[in-house]
């Protein structure tokens, strides 16, 4: 291994991989002594390196045999993250357990989930007692949130009438309105970074009123600017008019999470209840998410890289000027 420098091997799907392994990461990291090297998903890992750490976002079990594999044989070395640590995101109950879990000091905010139940046959559907504890609206989302686009489908249902109409399984989550804006904070092992991005609108009872059924959509959070530029709701909306939440209460929030679940790159998507401005609910949280629309994504996850190599006890050497020493013929 290449005396100083820090190795880490990604294996991403290709839309991950373009989005994330930008040039200007890859030189950034490369001037500090960390090589990002593209993994051949199509050869074992063990075939290949050496890595001292493996960055990831595939799923499956023969995935999960080739990174026990290449652990064994590597014992020094880093697999970010750990498949069974994923895992839980991989569904929404799961996921979200770990927020009701977590205890967080302060004294002016709270924060915890929607009230929701899981469904998982079409008999409990349609059976009043298992949704009498909630108040429509609510969002039916898949219970499996694997990263399919299947899993990004979700529906807002008003009343019971259409819940025949949903395959399970599913949560139904009370929908709570929050202004049309939802935060996304980015974690990046020690750093947390919060922004705003534009969301479901709210719904008034007169709105409710007068919408029949449920209205289907998928990655709101997602659409393009076009998309947005298009809509007479989003058109409105000033999303910079937003007050942010308390950096330090998210931060703390970020902290327990990143703990209790032993994750190192995640996101998650939080709400400022609109009828108490001091309470947030955490509603979504993802593993590696798009960093590349985090704010200086590229020297934050460089000195991620740098500091779990520091803690690895590699000492890196770093290139001098602009000279650029990362390892480009492996790209
Ligand atoms: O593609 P991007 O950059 O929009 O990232 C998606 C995330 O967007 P965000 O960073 O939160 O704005 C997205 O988050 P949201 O759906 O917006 O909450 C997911 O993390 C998605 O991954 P997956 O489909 O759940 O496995 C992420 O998709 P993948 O890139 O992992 O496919
Ligand atoms: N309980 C809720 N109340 C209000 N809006 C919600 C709620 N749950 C989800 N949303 C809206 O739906 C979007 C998608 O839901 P989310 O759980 O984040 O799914 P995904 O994993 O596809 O991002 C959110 O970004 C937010 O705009
Ligand atoms: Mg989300
Ligand atoms: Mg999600």
């Amino acid at each position: 291994m290449a005396e100083g420098r820090f190795r880490v091997g990604y294996a991403l799907l290709p839309k991950k991989r373009e989005s994330f392994i930008q040039d200007s990461l890859v030189a950034l990291a490369g001037s500090r002594g960390v090589d990002l090297v593209r993994i051949d998903a199509g050869r074992p890992l063990v075939d290949q390196g050496p890595f001292d750490c493996v960055l990831h976002k595939l799923y499956g079990e023969d995935w999960r045999r080739q990174l026990e594999e290449f652990t064994a044989r590597n014992p020094n070395a880093v697999v970010l993250d750990s498949p069974d640590a994923i895992e839980r995101l991989h569904n929404r109950i799961s996921m979200l357990q770990v927020v009701s879990e977590l205890r967080v000091e302060s004294e002016s905010e709270s924060f915890g989930i929607p009230n929701q139940i899981v469904i998982y046959d079409k008999e409990t559907l349609v059976d009043k007692h298992a949704w009498a504890s909630l108040k429509f609206p609510v969002i039916a989302k898949p219970l499996v949130a694997d990263g399919s686009a299947k899993s990004h489908k979700m529906s807002l249902v008003f009343n019971h009438d259409v819940l025949h109409k949903l395959k399970p399984p599913i949560v139904l989550q009370e929908f709570v309105n929050h202004g049309g804006v939802i935060f996304k904070v980015y974690v990046v092992g020690e750093y947390v970074k919060c922004v705003k991005r534009k969301s479901l609108p709210d719904v008034t009872e007169e709105k409710q009123g007068s919408l029949q059924g449920c209205l289907s959509f998928s990655q709101v959070s997602n659409l393009t600017t076009q998309e947005k530029n298009d809509d007479r709701y989003y058109r409105s909306m000033h999303l910079e008019d937003a007050e942010m939440p308390p950096q330090s209460f998210m931060t703390e929030i970020a902290k327990g999470l990143r703990r209790a679940m032993k994750l190192n790159l995640f996101n998650f998507d939080v709400i400022r209840d609109a009828r108490n401005g001091h309470r947030y609910l955490v509603i979504d949280i993802n593993y590696f998410p798009g960093y590349a629309k985090m704010p200086n994504y590229e020297p934050v996850l460089t000195d991620f890289f740098c500091d779990l190599a520091q803690k690895l006890g590699k000492n890196l050497a770093k290139c001098s000027g602009k000279e650029d020493c990362s390892e480009k013929s492996k790209f």
